[in-house]
């Protein structure tokens, strides 16, 4: 088990975001968190980082996480190869990612001269560099392009399938959360609580929109 949470609560002030949240991972595994907008998925990745105090038991077998946010953060006053030495000091592993991910000709551009799906590349390239045993994904193709989003889902699950690396996705799209997950958690509207789990291969698209729209209400766009 790489992951196992048990009674997590979180809120801020007044407002509960979190409630009585429990599950595993096992090493390998590649989950999604199903949420509505709002109802507390960041905050949960968050937890899981290391950035947030909660209440409850969260028990790590994992040191190294990479983690992509939704609007690529990269530093925007340094190259492509910068932003990469910036957390990562082997030149060989910068170049093996960069080229893994047809990044390498664009090593000595700044981020603001790329468009927005390849800033994303850059992206999960700085995430992988630290050669993260988990991969925290909130919801990193929102502001994508849709053919450049299928390309950058299809670049993750390679480069997960060939480094196998856990992952948790946390989205509210349906179609991101079967093409990036072996399971899929549904959460409830804030305070998200787990109301539902399904194993990928056992259901489809429609199926799970159906359930989604049973289970979120109105909350579901
Ligand atoms: N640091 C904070 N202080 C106060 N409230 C916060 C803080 N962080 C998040 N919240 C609130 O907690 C709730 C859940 O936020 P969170 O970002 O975790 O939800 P989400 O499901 O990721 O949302 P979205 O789908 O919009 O990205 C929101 O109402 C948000 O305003």
């Amino acid at each position: 088990m790489i992951l196992k949470i048990e009674n997590l609560n979180k809120s801020f002030g007044s407002l509960k975001v979190l409630e009585n949240i429990e599950f595993k991972i096992k090493r390998g595994e590649k989950i999604t968190f199903l949420g509505p907008s709002g109802c507390g998925k960041t905050t949960l990745l968050r937890i899981i980082a290391g950035l947030e105090k909660y209440s409850g038991k969260v028990k790590k077998s994992f040191k190294k996480v990479g983690y992509i946010f939704q609007e690529p953060r990269l530093i925007p006053w340094k190259t492509v190869y910068e932003n990469l030495k910036f957390v990562g000091k082997d030149d060989q592993k910068i170049k093996e990612v960069l080229i893994s991910l047809d990044l390498f000709q664009f090593k000595d551009y700044y981020p603001a001269k790329l468009s927005g799906g390849m800033n994303q590349r850059i992206n999960l390239a700085r995430a992988l560099i630290v050669k993260p045993e988990i991969l925290l994904l909130d919801e990193p193709f929102s502001s994508l392009d849709i053919h450049i989003k299928w390309k950058l889902i299809n670049d993750i699950n390679a480069q997960i399938k060939n480094r196998k690396i856990t992952t948790i996705l946390v989205t509210h799209d349906i179609k991101e959360a079967i093409s990036l997950s072996d399971r899929i958690l549904i959460l409830s509207n804030r305070p998200a609580k787990i109301i539902k789990e399904f194993i990928t291969n056992e259901i489809n698209e429609f199926f799970l929109e159906k359930e989604v729209i049973k289970l979120w209400g109105d909350k579901y766009v």
